[in-house]
C-alpha cells in the first residue's frame, strides 16, 4: 500500500526499496495489526467509555496502529507529494471526525495487512533472485598447515588448496591440481554434459563435482569468481529502473488523484460523507506499482535460471518488443571452434611452411579462424615462429612480419588491396578459407571448417513461430554463409560484411520501425551489439562482444534465448493485466462508491484484494526454487588415497 508517485525518493518512511530483509512478519507491524483489530473489536461492542466527548479506544487504537503510516503522509504532504499513504490518512481522519471509529479501525487494519504482506511478496521476489547465490558452498575444507579443516569459502584466498568430493558444489574459481573427475558447469558455462577435470583444468565456482574426488588450488573467491559476476549482474539488473516502472509509477500516481478529485465530486454532489470516504478508499494502486518492479525482477531471475543475463529491466521490456533476431554465424550459428580441414599451398611454397607462417601470423588475434590455425601448426609439430610485427584489420585479416617475410592471412578483400593477384578460387560450401599470400605473392589457402550448433535451427524455427524474422549477418564469403542460412531456414542473408556494414543494416532495420535484437560474439559485431535495441552476446564470446551487450548468454545456448524472449513476453503481459486489472477495479470502484453502493470497509477490502491479486499474479514469475541444489559441503566424504595421503 506503499505508493509511490513520480520521484518517490528511496530512504522515506517505511520504504521497502532498499532492504534486504526477508524476513517473515516483522514483530511491530503484527503488534500494529493486532491492536488495532482489538480496538477495532472493542469498538464495535461498544464497551462502556467514561468519556463521553471522546472515544479513548478508537482513538489510541488509530494513533498507535496507524503511526507509521501517519508519519508517511506526513512526509508526503510536507513534500506536497500526493501518495497512497496520504490519501488513506485522510480517509481516516475523515472518518474519525464524524465519529465513525470503527469504520476508521477496520480500514486501517486493511491498509496495515495490505502493507505487511506486499512487503512479503517483494521479499520473496528478493529472496528468489538472492536464491541464485545459494547454490555458492559457504564452506570448504581446505588444507591449512598440513591438515585438512573446514574453513569459510570467505575466508580462502588465492593460493589455497581445497579439496571437493564427489557431489558437492566447487566453491571457488581456480584449477584442478590433483584427481580427476567431471564437473556439472550448466550454471557457468551452459554446456549440458559435465565435463572432463584433471590435473590444470580450470573449475568454477557453483559448478557441481560429479563422480571424482578433486583438489584445487584456489584462484577467485566470492563476488569475483564467473558465478559471482553473474549473480551480481542479475541483483543489479533487479534494481535498475525499466521505463515501465516509471510509466507504472505515473499511473498509480495519477489513480490516486483521481480518486481525490473524484471523491471531491462525490462530496459537492451528494453532502454523503460516507460515500465519499469509500471513493477515496477503493482506488488502489499497489497492484501496478509494486506489481511492476516485482514482475521485472521475477523476469529478470527467471531468465538468469536459464543462463541469460538480462543487464537491466529496460533490456527485458525491449526483449519482449523484439520481432526481428540478427545473427552473425562463427560462434553465433556454429560453435565457433573450427578445426583446419585441409591446407592447399600454392606457387611453390610447401603445407608446412605455409601454415607455420600462418600461424606465426595468427597467434595473437582472436578470431575463431586464427585459433584454428594456430592449433593445426601445433597439433602438426612445427616449430613456432614469432612475428616481428603484428596488424590485425577487423572483417579482413592479418598482415605481419614472420622471419623478414611480409604475411598476409584473411580474405580476398585484404589480399587485394595490398596489391596481391588473388586466382579465382574454388569455393567449398562447408568450409571458410583463410586465403594467404607471402611477400606480395599467393601463397595457398587454408580451409576452416566450423559446426553448426546443434539448436540452431530449432532456434530459428521458434522464432518464426513467435512472428520473429532471422537475418544471418556474416563477414565470410556468401557461398558459406548462403550453406549455413539454407540449413536453418533463414532467408535473408548479408555476407561478406565490415563491422560497420553490419551496424548500417542494424540502423536500417531500426529505422524501418524494427525492434531489433542482434546476437554476436566477436569483436566484429560489438558496434552492432551496441546500436541493436538488444545487443545479445554469446558467453564464449569476446570481452568486447561480452561488454558491449545488453543480454548475456553465458551458456551460449540459442534455445535458451528463444525462452528468454518468451519469459520478456509474460512478464510484459502480467504487467499489462495488472495496468488493465487495476485501471477497470478502480474506475468501476470509483463509480460504485459515489453512487452510494460501496460502504468504506467494503470499499477498503476490495481496494486491498484487488491490490493482492496483481501482487500475486507478477509473484507467478518468480523462479522457483533451484532443483539440482547441490548438497553443502564440510562433511567428510570419503576421499581416494592418492587425494588424502598428500
Ligand atoms: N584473423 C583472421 N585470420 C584470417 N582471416 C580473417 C581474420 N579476421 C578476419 N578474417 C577474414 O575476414 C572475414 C570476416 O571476418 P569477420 O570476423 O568479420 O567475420 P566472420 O568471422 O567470418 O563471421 P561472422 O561475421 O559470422 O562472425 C573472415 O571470414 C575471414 O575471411
Ligand atoms: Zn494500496
Amino acid at each position: 500500500m506503499e505508493t509511490v508517485v513520480p520521484g518517490d525518493a528511496p530512504g522515506t518512511g517505511t520504504d521497502h526499496d532498499d532492504d534486504d530483509d526477508v524476513r517473515a512478519f516483522s514483530p511491530m507491524a503484527l503488534a500494529r495489526i493486532a491492536v488495532t483489530f482489538a480496538a477495532g473489536v472493542l469498538v464495535w461492542l461498544d464497551v462502556h467509555e467514561p468519556w463521553v466527548r471522546l472515544d479513548v479506544i478508537g482513538v489510541a487504537g488509530l494513533v498507535f496502529g496507524g503511526w507509521p503510516i501517519f508519519r508517511e503522509a506526513w512526509s508526503s504532504l510536507m513534500e506536497r507529494r500526493m501518495t497512497m499513504e496520504l490519501s488513506m490518512v485522510i480517509a481516516i481522519a475523515a472518518a474519525a471526525s464524524i465519529a465513525e471509529f470503527l469504520t476508521a479501525l477496520v480500514i486501517l487494519v486493511f491498509v496495515l495487512v495490505a502493507e505487511e504482506l506486499e512487503h512479503l511478496t517483494v521479499a520473496r521476489g528478493r529472496s528468489a533472485i538472492h536464491a541464485l547465490t545459494d547454490v555458492m558452498p559457504r564452506t570448504a575444507r581446505a588444507r591449512r598447515a598440513g591438515a585438512v579443516v573446514t574453513v569459510a569459502v570467505d575466508d580462502l584466498v588465492a593460493g589455497d588448496r581445497v579439496l571437493v568430493a564427489p557431489g558437492e558444489a566447487i566453491p571457488v574459481d581456480g584449477a584442478v591440481v590433483d584427481g580427476r573427475s567431471h564437473v556439472d558447469q550448466s550454471r557457468i558455462t551452459g554446456e549440458s554434459m559435465p565435463a572432463a577435470k584433471g590435473a590444470g583444468d580450470p573449475v568454477y565456482a557453483g559448478s557441481v563435482n560429479q563422480a571424482g574426488a578433486i583438489e584445487i588450488v584456489v584462484e577467485r573467491v566470492g563476488a569475483d569468481t564467473s558465478y559471482g559476476r553473474i549473480v551480481e549482474a542479475v541483483e543489479r539488473a533487479g534494481r535498475s529502473r525499466a521505463p515501465v516502472h516509471r510509466l507504472a509509477d505515473r499511473l498509480a500516481g495519477q489513480l490516486v488523484w483521481f480518486a481525490f478529485a473524484s471523491a471531491a465530486v462525490t462530496f459537492l454532489v451528494t453532502r454523503d460523507i460516507h460515500d465519499t470516504i469509500s471513493v477515496v478508499i477503493v482506488a488502489g494502486a499497489c497492484g501496478v506499482a509494486a506489481g511492476t518492479p516485482l514482475a521485472i525482477l521475477g523476469g529478470i531471475g527467471r531468465s538468469a535460471r536459464l543462463g541469460a543475463v538480462v543487464k537491466g529491466g529496460l533490456h527485458l521490456e525491449n526483449l519482449s518488443r523484439v520481432d526481428t533476431v540478427v545473427v552473425d554465424k562463427t560462434g553465433t550459428l556454429t560453435f565457433g571452434e573450427p578445426s583446419v580441414g585441409a591446407v592447399l599451398p600454392e606457387g611453390g611454397t610447401d603445407a608446412d611452411t605455409l601454415l607455420a607462417l600462418a600461424a606465426a601470423a595468427e597467434a595473437r588475434s582472436e578470431h575463431p579462424l586464427a585459433r584454428a590455425v594456430v592449433r593445426a601448426a601445433a597439433a602438426r609439430g612445427l616449430a613456432p615462429l614469432e612475428a616481428e610485427t603484428f596488424d590485425n584489420t577487423v572483417g579482413l585479416g592479418i598482415r605481419a612480419v614472420v622471419d623478414g617475410r611480409r604475411v598476409l592471412c584473411g580474405n580476398r578483400r585484404l589480399l587485394e588491396a595490398d596489391g596481391v593477384e588473388v586466382p579465382p578460387i574454388e569455393r567449398d560450401a562447408a568450409s571458410s578459407q583463410v586465403l594467404v599470400a607471402i611477400d606480395g605473392r599467393f601463397a595457398g589457402r587454408i580451409l576452416v571448417a566450423d559446426a553448426v550448433r546443434p539448436e540452431a535451427a530449432g532456434a530459428v524455427r521458434a522464432l518464426g513461430a513467435m512472428g520473429i524474422r532471422t537475418v544471418l549477418l556474416t563477414g565470410d564469403v556468401p557461398a558459406v554463409a548462403e550453406a549455413v542460412a539454407g540449413a536453418l531456414g533463414i532467408a535473408e542473408v548479408g555476407a561478406e560484411m565490415l563491422p560497420e556494414d553490419k551496424l548500417a543494416r542494424i540502423e536500417a532495420l531500426t529505422a524501418a520501425g524494427r525492434v531489433v535484437a542482434m546476437v554476436g560474439d566477436g569483436v566484429n559485431d560489438a558496434p552492432a551489439l551496441i546500436r541493436a535495441t538488444v545487443g545479445v552476446a554469446m558467453g564464449s564470446g569476446t570481452d568486447v562482444a561480452r561488454e558491449s551487450a545488453d543480454v548475456l548468454l553465458i551458456g551460449n545456448d540459442l534455445a535458451r534465448f528463444v525462452e528468454t524472449i518468451e519469459v520478456a513476453r509474460r512478464t510484459r503481459r502480467v504487467i499489462m493485466q495488472n495496468f488493465a486489472g487495476t485501471l477497470t477495479v478502480d474506475l468501476l470502484g470509483i463509480a460504485l462508491a459515489a453512487t452510494g453502493h460501496l460502504d468504506p470497509m467494503l470499499a477498503a477490502f476490495v481496494h486491498v484484494s484487488s491490490e493482492l491479486v496483481f501482487l500475486l499474479n507478477s509473484a507467478r514469475l518468480l523462479p522457483g526454487r533451484d532443483r539440482g541444489a547441490p548438497r553443502t559441503p564440510g562433511a567428510t566424504y570419503g576421499l581416494p588415497s592418492a587425494v588424502r595421503n598428500r
